[in-house]
């Protein structure tokens, strides 16, 4: 077996604007993140793929400055930023790196129209100098999130839908001029027949624009649609990443082969009993990889997959 530390994987490439190093994140006695390192690199998008509780979110607030790591180093274009610079400093790195939360009811404030939740942030950072300039900005963002200018700038948040509450929020991260979105489960709580819309605008605005993306879901089949790149956590860890055709095609750790299985298939018979069995399976991975080992094996360039550690006899 080709072993390799976890220094020489994806985190070391220097195209990155965001780049994570052996993050630690413990509350308390919870160890939410032993150790992610990754990269974040323009017009590309990194899926963050695991089950309830794995540290997904834990790992999106600190990427976004929400959260601060315990150990390990976070360096946006280059520089330490691991803990909070200057003022001003910081002011521009939290432009420059822009949240997209999983719900849009809440994210919005019910008692501003939208006009007024995207030509704050174009005022306040010098993309708008007047309320002309706000006014055409706000109709172009609109336009670009493939909203009604003219009907959606005057509406309030209860007055739309959720997948528009969505766009309307996708609008507001792109006003101040980001270069990395960071999308924390931006569908699953849309209706399922438009999640694939909003995929599909982020995939498009991450290519226009150009964006480093940070896509954190628990539906491992949806990276397919929007990332290039794909980190299957678990308990904390990093145990397979690499370029998502890669690990989707040819997944190698019993973990990432959970989540595809579990991915439904139509075309799959339904066999009475297979829910149960099914859980029991996925027990039995859960116990087998939490013992994880600091083995890394590089399976094809740029594959990665973390060996299972001792499972006590
Ligand atoms: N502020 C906090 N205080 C205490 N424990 C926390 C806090 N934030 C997260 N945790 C714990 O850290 C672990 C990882 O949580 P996190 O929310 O990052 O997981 P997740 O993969 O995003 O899960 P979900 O999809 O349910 O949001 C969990 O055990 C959680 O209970």
């Amino acid at each position: 077996m080709n072993v390799m530390p976890l220094t020489t994987t994806m985190a070391d490439e220097d195209d990155a604007i965001v780049r994570l190093k052996d993050i630690r994140r413990s509350f308390g006695t919870v160890e939410a993140l032993r150790g992610i390192s990754l990269a974040l690199k323009p017009g590309r998008a990194l899926a963050l793929v695991g089950e309830s509780g794995c540290g997904k979110t834990t790992c999106a607030r600190i990427v976004a400055r929400l959260d601060a790591p315990t150990s390990g180093t976070m360096a946006f274009r280059g520089a330490d930023v691991t803990q909070a610079g200057g003022r001003a400093d910081e002011k521009m790195r939290r432009r420059a790196i822009q949240m997209v939360f999983q719900d849009p009811f809440a994210s919005l404030n019910p008692v501003f129209s939208v006009y007024h939740h995207l030509a704050r942030p174009l005022l306040l950072h010098g993309h708008a100098k007047n309320g002309g300039e706000a006014k055409a900005a706000v109709a172009r963002l609109l336009a670009d999130v493939g909203l009604d200018a003219d009907v959606t700038a005057r509406k309030f948040p209860h007055e739309l839908s959720g997948g528009q509450r969505q766009r309307v929020n996708i609008a507001r991260a792109l006003a101040v001029g980001p270069d990395v979105l960071v999308a924390d489960e931006p569908t699953s709580m849309l209706d399922v027949s438009i999640r694939l819309d909003i995929l599909e605008l982020l995939a498009r605005i991450k290519r226009e624009r150009n964006l480093a993306m940070l896509y954190i879901t628990h539906d491992i089949a949806t990276a397919a649609h929007i990332a290039e790149e794909v980190v299957v956590m678990f308990a904390g860890q990093m145990v397979e990443w690499g370029e998502t055709s890669a690990v989707i095609g040819n997944p190698r750790h019993p973990y990432t082969q959970l989540l595809l299985s579990a991915v439904p298939d139509p075309d799959r018979p339904f066999v009475p009993g297979q829910s149960a069995r099914f859980l029991a399976h996925a027990d039995d991975v859960r116990r087998k990889s939490r013992p994880a080992s600091d083995n890394v094996e590089e399976v094809t360039v740029n594959h990665f997959v973390r060996a299972l550690g001792r499972t006590p006899a």
